[in-house]
């Protein structure tokens, strides 16, 4: 495509995505899908200098105040991940000139939000809570997540994966704690490896597979998965059950649990019940109480602790939009916590940084459940054959940061009921 036009359709990508009106990745994907006429190296330019933005949206913004045309079209420019050769075709002199000089302004001496690009009400309780780790924590942030995939023992083990992979050009790594897991080299195109498609892995942050390993789920058990969603953990917990027991993936989502079908189907899994319910205090919770096992609050969160995916996050939530959240993760829990067994457990999780999303909501349910025993982390993971547990854990929970794991941000609490 002619770079001028290509340019065009950036800005108007632009304007779209900064509207935060809809997720980022789901405003690029439906752009391109009516965009048809776009190349897989244009998509790829377009999509990551929009990512470019999300990430340091202040500074990009200050450094645009000095340029001529639309906001859109100064940040295209400023943020541009194509060629150098397609920005000179596409840019008039007088815009090279100004890109020149703002590329060359120094942001040392600058006030820090040009430098850390998160809004005020979430770097300040960050830099309260890691302290000298906030500017490794920010550098993180800016870094794209890897690629991490859980091999289904079900169907496969780590070692025999990892070999089938690499015979197909794909290279892995094991990754540094979940024993089912690969890190994989690159971005490779996972929907043409026989390997995956046969359903040897799933793709899967390693936190997450770290969450599933919490629940200790066993052969034949009864377990509840309570925000099942697509059913990633679902997919880990049901392959520990070694397809034996019951496993209930709930949601108020139908549209997420309908993708968890095709998913199932890959797995080899048929120990596992989807079932929509209306919310965490429907009647199907009510029957099913005190009758579990395991049970897993995998909770809808703010999902600040994937901003290496979804830096949209940011700029989409908000101080009111966490504390309405903290409301609604108090109430699931207190209500998955009823369908826990006498000597059962309940792991709570979400995938913020935040603490009033996480310690928070656990000291609070403890505080009103004196029934529900405080499990450590450690313990848990070290059984389940995770090395250096220790590391991954803060005053019994399981905290993890992507400065310090190479995770998505997690926080996990457990308890046994008496
Ligand atoms: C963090 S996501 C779950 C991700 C999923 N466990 C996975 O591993 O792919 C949280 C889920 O909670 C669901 N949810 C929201 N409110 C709920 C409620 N009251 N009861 C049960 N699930 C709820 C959302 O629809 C969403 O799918």
């Amino acid at each position: 495509m002619n770079p001028k036009a290509l340019f065009a359709l950036c800005d108007e990508l632009l304007h779209e995505v900064l509207r935060f009106s809809q997720p980022a990745d789901s405003v690029v994907s439906s752009f391109f899908r009516r965009e048809k006429a776009l190349g897989m190296r244009e998509r790829h330019a377009l999509a990551e200098t929009v990512y470019s933005v999300l990430r340091d949206k202040i500074r990009l913004q200050y450094l645009a105040k000095s340029g001529k045309g639309s906001l859109e079209r100064r940040l295209s420019l400023l943020a541009w991940q194509g060629t150098e050769a397609f920005l000179r075709a596409a840019a008039t002199p007088e815009e090279l000139k100004w890109l020149t000089t703002a590329r060359l302004l120094s942001l040392d001496k600058q006030p820090d939000n040009l430098r850390h690009n998160l809004p005020e009400w979430l770097a300040e309780p960050l830099k309260a809570q890691v302290g000298d780790s906030f500017w490794p924590l920010v550098e993180s942030l800016r870094q794209p997540a890897g690629l991490d995939l859980r091999v289904n023992l079900l169907k496969s083990k780590r070692e025999l994966a990892q070999a089938a992979l690499a015979e197909e050009g794909i290279h892995t790594t094991p990754t540094p704690w979940s024993p089912w897991g690969l890190r994989a080299l690159g971005k490779p195109p996972l929907n043409r490896s026989n390997a995956f498609l046969r359903g040897d892995m799933e793709v899967q942050d390693e936190g997450s597979q770290l969450l599933a390993l919490l629940t200790e789920a066993k052969r034949g058990e009864m377990v509840v998965d309570f925000c099942a969603g697509a059913g990633g953990k679902t997919l880990a917990l049901g392959a520990m059950m070694r397809n034996t027991g019951r496993l209930y993936a709930f949601d108020v989502s139908a549209h997420r649990l309908a993708a968890l079908k095709p998913r199932l189907a890959r797995s080899g899994l048929s120990n596992v019940y989807p079932a929509g319910i209306a919310h965490e205090r429907d009647e199907r919770v009510k029957r099913l109480a005190g009758k579990i096992d395991r049970v897993l609050v995998d909770a809808p969160c703010s999902g600040l602790g994937t901003l290496r995916r979804n830096p949209d996050l940011k700029w989409r939530q908000s101080p009111e939009a966490i504390a309405e959240m903290t409301a609604k993760q108090g109430a699931i829990l207190a209500s998955a916590a009823r369908l826990v067994k006498s000597g059962g457990r309940l792991v709570y999780a979400t995938c913020s940084l935040l603490r009033a999303e996480n310690e928070e909501i656990a000291d609070a349910f403890a505080a009103a459940h004196p029934d529900f025993v405080p499990v450590d982390v450690a313990e848990v993971l070290a059984r389940q054959g995770v090395a250096n547990a220790t590391e991954l854990t803060d005053a019994g929970h399981l905290r993890l940061w992507p400065h310090r794991h190479g995770t998505d941000g997690f926080f996990a609490a457990v308890w046994q009921r008496r």
